[in-house]
């Protein structure tokens, strides 16, 4: 697998690494921000009200909850401090690589065939099977937590149709591969031997498509579908998602001769999975998933390198695979190289970004940050791994691999060997007494089993890469309610904070194995959850000392007031300025700032109560799938950019409380300045700042309260209870 005969040092690097530009100004500024924050916090030390006078509780609050968001922040530099892009040659490859690419396994997961629809599914496998890389080489294994002979049925459908879809990909080299986007899109038809092929191509995807959604629709297969394929014979009445055995079905055998598509090339093997349920066998979620179709690609194809995909996210790049593997084969680096991680990128997303689902800082900045410290986080999806990381080993220095292409035995045995072969090892029994999920595989016990195993990875020596190329290689569906994006959220922070408290805390587990920078790095998201309370007590605390006429900053008059207005004006000039770096527009940026605060009370805080109910054992780790798909009224209000509520979450009450009290409070604070003139002003000017931000990001939802009357406005249940609770808080005495 080496280059022939060229000594290493004479080579040309298949990838480079660059510091990123303006380190220096940046580091200036941070350090006024934190001359900033350092006199703030003199301020509040030194001026703690002497007991018996009104305020000295809430400002002893306030001292806390600047310490910790100083605390924070100082993590969150980790991100910023030094941050590196990536820059692989995909020509240098291919010319110093020509027959001798490594193989390549790519799992699609799936868990729910009504949350995630198999015409979905099947966009994201068949982009996947038409990657410019050699079809002998590449296998894809769908793997399928729902046990839904609807999934099964499709990939047969897709399986047929890939015959068809790869050939006129590659000959007219489409661009993406996932046809519903690519039909979607408007196509100059001018030259007309392109035109046919492509009325044709498209008319075989829409009956397809028509075929899968009619099965869906009717909730089965057509029994003489059934009679057809003899896989469907492992469904019977009594299976059930939760409830059944493994199954492994070869449905492209890349070996078979009569396996071709219809050009007479070869196809990628394609596998369908089930793993084994049982009642009283914990599944581990897609953790649980993984590892099985670890295990069973690794009797049927074994591929070195392993790609993995949440079932929404197409290949957008048919040379993606090229890119990674400028990595991966780096004659100097590459041995070290455990993952490659790419962005989660959407394809749906509006212009505004109205859930703030793109994450700009996070994706363009903080994940190559990490990776300045050589931390990049593994996030789940878009991932190419090294098998060899993946399943537990240690990395050594000067220990070289040999990859050996397809494994042999997929040339030798039959499909039906295979098949035979590979089921038990989806079986509930096969990790019982092993180290699988523990320090194999992908680890258990963690709704966000992707940043710990991770971790492991690095801590085992390697060296993973975040890479975000200009062009996305891989789009995925954000989600299109402010429900199910809390739902999501919520997940994250649990899973992640979690993690803090378990025996991965990355300052205890990944102390001397990982730099410190990456430590911090992955705690900017591991205390998700706890940033909730400093949060939640900025946005009640001075709101209600408002309305109680105490104040809790200095006045405007004093000295004082400069590194509060300076720390905040900075702050907040920065997030904008990095956000509209990033691409995103004004509007944008507004949006991400009503989410920040939003996510920062609601879903964070119900994490963090969890988490901390779950160390008592009060609750038990769960995976909410999030759906992928929406009613068409719902789709309507996300094109056009207009909140959805829609439901009775808790997590409204909180919000809409916090959006009432602050709108009280700024009343009342108003109409003090308004008579009784510059003295109020001078005294709770601070006070009346903050919450007229929390004012002005709260609009839409002071409108989806009282005056939207569609189905995703609030329901009026929650604006009663809200009423009333803020109504109590306002009156509580305050000390
Ligand atoms: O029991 C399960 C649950 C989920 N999944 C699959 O896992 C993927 C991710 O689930 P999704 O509901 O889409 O979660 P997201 O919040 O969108 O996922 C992000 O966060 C997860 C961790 O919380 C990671 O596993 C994902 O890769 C990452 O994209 C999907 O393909 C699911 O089909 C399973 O295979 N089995
Ligand atoms: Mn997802």
């Amino acid at each position: 697998m080496n280059a022939n005969n060229i000594g290493e040092e004479d080579v040309l690097p298949l990838f480079e690494t660059k510091a990123a530009k303006g380190r220096t100004a940046y580091r200036l500024f941070c350090s006024t921000i934190f001359v900033g924050m350092v006199l703030i916090l003199v301020y509040r030390y030194s001026y703690i009200p002497k007991t018996g006078q009104p305020g000295r509780y809430a400002w002893i609050g306030m001292l806390f909850a600047e310490v910790l968001f100083g605390l924070y922040w100082i993590l969150t530099q980790a991100g910023r401090w030094q941050v590196v892009y990536r820059y692989p040659f995909k020509d240098r490859l291919c010319i110093r690589y020509t027959e001798n690419l490594p193989g390549v396994d790519i799992f699609v997961c799936t868990a729910d065939p009504t949350l995630e629809p198999p015409s979905l599914v099947m966009n994201t496998v068949l982009s996947v099977m038409s990657y410019n890389y050699k079809p002998e080489k590449l296998a894809v294994y769908l793997s399928d937590d729902g046990c839904s002979e609807l999934t099964f049925y499709a990939l047969l459908e897709a399986s047929e149709f890939s015959r068809y879809w790869i050939p006129f990909c590659k000959n007219y080299n489409v661009e993406p591969r996932a046809p519903e986007i690519y039909f979607a899109q408007n196509i100059d038809l001018q030259d007309s031997s392109f035109a046919q092929e492509w009325t044709k191509i498209k008319k075989l995807y829409e009956d397809m498509k028509s075929r899968i959604d009619s099965a869906a629709a009717k909730g089965g297969v057509p029994e003489e579908i059934k009679d057809k394929h003899k896989g469907f014979s492992e469904w019977n009445s009594k299976i059930t998602k939760q409830d059944h055995q493994s199954i492994v079905q070869i449905l492209v055998d890349g070996w078979n001769p009569h396996s071709f598509d219809i050009e007479g090339n070869r196809l990628p093997t394609l596998v369908y999975l089930s793993r084994e349920k049982r009642p009283g066998f914990a599944h581990n979620f897609k953790a649980g998933s993984m590892n099985s179709l670890i295990r069973v690609s690794s009797e049927i194809t074994n591929a070195p390198i392993i790609l993995n995909l949440d079932c929404d996210m197409y290949s957008n790049d048919p040379d993606a695979i090229l890119d990674s593997l400028c990595f991966f084969l780096d004659e100097k680096q590459g041995q070290r190289i455990s993952y490659v991680q790419y962005p989660q990128r959407y394809n749906n997303i509006t212009k505004n970004d109205i859930y703030a689902n793109v994450s700009c800082a996070i994706f363009q900045i903080e994940l190559a940050g990490i990776d300045g410290f050589g931390g990049a986080l593994y996030i789940g999806t878009g991932c190419f791994h090294r098998r060899e990381s993946l399943l537990g080993k240690k990395y050594y220095k000067d220990h070289r691999v040999e990859w050996n292409d397809i494994k042999d035995n997929i040339k030798g045995r039959m499909v039906e060997e295979l098949e035979v072969a590979s089921k038990p090892l989806a079986n509930c029994s096969y990790e019982q007494g092993t180290l699988w999920g523990k320090e194999m595989g992908l680890v258990y016990g963690c709704p966000v089993e992707d940043i710990v195993t991770g971790l492991t990875i690095q801590c085992r020596g390697w060296r993973p890469v975040y890479y975000n190329p200009r062009k996305s290689a891989f789009l995925g569906l954000a989600p299109t309610t402010l429900d199910v994006a809390l739902v999501q959220f919520k997940r994250w922070a649990e899973g992640m904070f979690q993690i803090f408290f378990s025996k991965y805390c990355p300052f205890i587990y990944g102390r001397g194995k990982i730099k410190l920078g990456a430590q911090m790095g992955y705690c900017i998201y591991l205390l998700w959850a706890p940033v909730s309370l400093p949060t939640l007590y900025y946005v009640a605390i001075p709101a209600l000392y408002l309305l109680h006429g105490v104040p809790l900053f200095p006045r405007v008059s004093s000295l004082w007031f400069v590194p509060f207005a300076y720390v905040f004006a900075a702050k907040i000039a920065y997030s904008l300025v990095e956000d509209i770096m990033c691409g995103d527009t004004l509007r944008g940026w507004w949006n991400l700032q009503r989410m920040w605060l939003i996510r920062r009370v609601a879903p964070y805080f119900f994490a963090f109560i969890d988490t901390i109910s779950r160390m008592f054992g009060l609750s038990e780790t769960s995976f909410a799938v999030t759906a992928k798909v929406v009613d068409d009224d719902v789709q309507k209000r996300y094109e056009k950019e207009i909140i959805e509520f829609g439901s009775s979450s808790i997590m409204y009450l909180i919000i809409a409380m916090l959006s009432l009290l602050n709108l009280f409070s700024l009343g009342y604070g108003i109409k003090n300045v308004v008579f009784s003139g510059p003295e109020p002003l001078d005294k709770f000017l601070g006070q009346i700042i903050v919450s007229w931000l929390v004012v002005m990001v709260s609009l839409p939802i002071y409108e989806a309260l009282f005056f939207r009357r569609d189905k995703g406005s609030i329901p009026s249940l929650i604006l009663f209870k809200s009423i009333v609770i803020a109504s109590v808080v306002c009156l509580i005495p305050v000390y």
